[in-house]
């Protein structure tokens, strides 16, 4: 792995609707994410946290939408990608904590532009492959990953000015167990692979991320793990806005990231939806930290 890192804080909490997300960076500095990465040995460039300037909607002007904080949203993303373009370009490895997932979009148009065949692997408990039609809550936490794939509104498909940013056969979703009718419908119309809690269950971990690994190492030229907490178990990872029951243990996923450092396929990393308003101790950045250190190569011995 590229040994040099560059940490981008993204305090935004207008992708959905309960507050507290934009303090996630700060926890996960707090939980020593600096110290146990230098300790690997990687350099460190902590860049701070992304400003994000409120933009107020005009909610009666023409083409108004139902998509929450559509120009906040829209605007923080297209500064977030030229940040996550300008870091690749030095050679680092951009290493982004959320902040709510909305950021995908803007990580994703930064990260994008590098590779021919950017792989993705989505860790969530969600899709989030709604548009602005299937959205049941008008939160774009729940748009990014449609929005990645060019599906949804064009303010936030075109950040970057180029969609889409990943092609459907080059994602892999690990961990859905809460999808929403239009999600379920996009998957089977534009097949993305998925691993459900039925097959984590069914094949085990250690299969899941085998066959993920072998599925992406041939057809991708670069993978970008977006890993939203909510993907793990709420007991877990209680600092979440979305918690689902029947979640993906702590070890499982250290397993998980222990499998992808081996194979060393992970060119960039996002963190995100932890929230220390919602959380015990801040437990769910610990954990975080201690997800990143195991994606980093730490080893047990
Ligand atoms: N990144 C997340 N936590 N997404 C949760 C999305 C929940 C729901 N599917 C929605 O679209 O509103
Ligand atoms: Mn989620
Ligand atoms: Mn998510």
């Amino acid at each position: 792995m590229n040994k040099e890192v560059t940490i981008i804080g993204v305090p935004m909490d207008l992708g959905q609707t309960r507050r507290g997300v934009d303090m996630g960076p700060s926890a996960i500095r707090y939980a020593g994410v600096t110290e146990r990465l230098e300790r690997l040995g990687y350099s460190i460039y902590d860049e701070g946290d992304l400003t994000i300037d409120f933009v107020h909607e005009d909610k009666d002007a023409e083409g108004k939408t139902n998509l929450k904080n559509l120009k906040t949203v829209t605007e923080s993303n297209e500064k977030l990608g030229q940040k996550v373009d300008h870091e690749i370009s030095l050679n680092r490895f951009p290493l982004v904590l959320g902040g709510d997932h909305s950021i995908a979009i803007g990580t994703l148009a930064g990260v994008s532009k590098h590779y021919e065949n950017l792989g993705v692997i989505w860790y969530d408990a969600h899709g989030d492959l709604n548009t602005g039609e299937t959205s049941p809550s008008g939160n774009i936490h729940g748009m990014s990953l449609a929005v990645s794939l060019g599906l949804g509104h064009p303010a936030l498909t075109n950040i970057g000015g180029y969609a889409p940013k990943v092609k459907p056969e080059n994602v892999v979703i690990i961990g859905a167990r809460d999808l929403d009718p239009g999600e379920k419908k996009l998957i089977k119309e534009i097949g993305i692979k998925v691993y459900t809690m039925h097959e984590i269950d069914r094949l085990g971990m250690t299969k899941v991320m085998s066959e993920t690994i072998d599925y992406l190492k041939e057809r991708t030229d670069g993978v970008h793990l977006s890993l939203d907490l909510d993907g793990l178990d709420p007991n877990d990872a209680p600092g979440v806005g979305t918690p689902v029951a029947g979640g993906i243990s702590y070890r499982e996923s250290h397993l998980a990231m222990e499998m992808l450092s081996e194979a060393n396929i992970i060119t960039s990393a996002e963190f995100v939806e932890t929230n220390p308003v919602l959380d015990q101790y801040n437990k769910t950045a610990i954990a975080a930290v201690a997800l990143i250190s195991s994606l980093f190569g730490d080893t047990l011995l």
